[in-house]
């Protein structure tokens, strides 16, 4: 893992990859207050090793090592079947909201006060950070990285300078003001109120970043838990790859979390998991990396409104309500193609009053859930006037064309400034990568749906052209039509 903006690390440059010399000490009469480390050794991963065992980890196939991408990574000791199950960290070993306290009354204080699940967890990952070695969690945590990657320790003029011009740039902004808020309510309600049990030293807005980041970024959900959020320790060492759909699952027979690989390995090669199917943007956001290889599912949210202009703005507000939207509303556009449900949202936009009594069905679509397959062109049955298909598309393009402006712009901009990166730091440099690779990659989406939503106006105004010229019904012109734009979307 690179390191990240030192404006928001903890406190205090104190690298803690476990030593002995500090045994019996709290972090505090050490007078550490910086938390994890920084590189990969091979003694760091030996003593984590040892008490992972210690804890009762069973006898592992994988190893951790450094790895190519990903700073460290599990790689592979022996050859490993597609199917198999492996890990088998014993739920002792997980970190949850349930998790005993060294300090018992943090705990029932936090419990009392019916505090939520993250903020719960990133209080106690400080807490017991705080008790050094006295803590059962001192080599894991010391174990983590002190810089966690994630997008909680970009500053403010990082996002800002790097993101502004991708489709995560509001919700960059958004989490770390969330975050902020969080802490502040926290802080409000529960640590000043008890400094004797949270003292400020520790529980200051840089640990709770660090803490959060560390959450954004190694918090898996147990599917079989019930959605159980949890930190598994040695699990939490396994890297992403897009091209595995392998998770972590808790295994009631054996009471442990395992992993059932979707593909066979090869001694010294890294096994990956999925941290789920997100798209580049959202990896960032939580992981703090982004990955150049591409595949299907890669995305970016585009947002579309209704205009305030409409005369019929409050009706159409009205039943997108009705179907638990609001505006702006956010759709995924893949490199595969643009959702359904974002055209029906176009085509509300785009109704006149005529068409009132279709906006529910509109609104129903747009409001959908999975993937919906467009019959022609239309997200739905029923017959609109084609000068409305040609404003639904054209909304679509304007809305898709913005936001492919502003990324050509800033990687053009971009190119220009190369002699500017090599003078940054290699923390600078590394997020003005990511960012480039995020913008390329949403540019050569956004470039498939320009395309798309420049094609089918174009097709559907010739075959007007076409259906008034030879004054046929709309019904035979509309079925060629329809059948011509069917190979577009399938
Ligand atoms: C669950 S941890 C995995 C272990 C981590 N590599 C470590 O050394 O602690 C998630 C972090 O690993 C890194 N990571 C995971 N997959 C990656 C990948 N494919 N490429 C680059 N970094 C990756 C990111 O820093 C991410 O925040």
């Amino acid at each position: 893992m690179a390191s990240s903006s030192s404006m928001l690390t903890p406190p205090a440059a104190v690298t803690v990859c476990s030593s002995s010399k500090s045994k019996g000490k709290t972090l505090e009469q050490q007078g550490v207050s910086g938390w994890g480390c920084d590189t990969y050794t091979p003694e760091s991963a030996r003593v984590f090793q040892e008490w992972l065992t210690s804890r009762r980890l069973p006898p592992q196939k994988l190893v951790l090592q450094p790895v190519k991408s990903g700073g460290r990574g599990l790689v592979s000791k022996a050859n490993i079947r597609r199917g198999e199950k492996l890990l088998y960290v014993p739920f002792s070993l997980v970190i949850t909201s349930d998790s005993e306290w060294s300090n018992p009354e943090c705990g029932s204080y936090l419990s009392a006060a019916g505090v939520p699940d993250w903020p719960f967890l990133a209080t106690y990952l400080i807490s017991e950070a705080c008790q050094g070695t006295n803590s059962p969690w001192h080599s894991y945590i010391s174990a983590l990285p002190r810089q966690p990657e994630s997008i909680l320790l970009w500053s403010e003029s990082e996002v800002n300078k790097y993101l502004f011009a991708s489709s995560v740039y509001g919700q960059a902004l958004e989490r770390i003001s969330e975050v902020q808020k969080t802490f502040d309510s926290m802080d409000s309600s529960i640590y000043r109120k008890h400094s004797d049990l949270f003292p400020r030293k520790f529980f200051n807005i840089q640990s709770f970043k660090w803490a959060f980041g560390i959450l954004f970024s190694r918090l898996v959900r147990l599917q079989s838990l019930n959605e159980q959020v949890a930190l598994v320790p040695w699990a939490d060492m396994l890297n992403h790859s897009s091209e595995v759909k392998a998770c972590l699952d808790y295994e009631e027979k054996s009471n442990t979390i395992i992993l059932t690989t979707d593909q066979a390995y090869q001694p010294s090669e890294q096994v990956f998991i999925s941290y789920g199917e997100k798209s580049k943007g959202e990896i960032l956001l939580s992981y703090g990396f982004v990955s150049v290889d591409t595949h299907p599912g890669d995305s970016l949210n585009v947002s579309l409104s209704l205009s305030p202009n409409d005369e019929m703005l409050e009706a159409k507000q009205a039943v997108l309500h009705e179907y638990g939207l609001s505006t702006p509303c956010k759709y995924p556009v893949t490199i595969s193609g643009i959702p359904s449900q974002l055209f029906a949202f176009a085509y509300l936009a785009a109704s006149p009053s005529t068409l009132q009594s279709y906006y529910s069905e509109m609104a129903a679509v747009a409001a959908s859930k999975g993937g919906l397959k467009l019959d022609g062109f239309r997200p739905f049955a029923f017959d609109v006037p084609l000068d409305v298909d040609i404003q639904a598309y054209q909304t679509v393009l304007d809305t898709i064309e913005a936001a492919l402006r502003k990324v050509s712009k800033y990687l053009e901009d971009k190119g220009k400034d190369n002699i500017v990166m090599s003078n940054e730091s290699d923390a600078k440099n590394a997020k003005l990568r990511m960012a480039s690779i995020l913008c390329t990659s949403e540019q050569r989406i956004l470039q498939r749906a320009q395309y798309i939503a420049l094609i089918v106006p174009k097709i559907i105004r010739t075959k007007l052209r076409e259906l008034l010229a030879r004054k046929t019904s709309s019904g035979d012109g509309k079925s060629s039509l329809l059948y011509g734009l069917r190979k577009l979307f399938n």
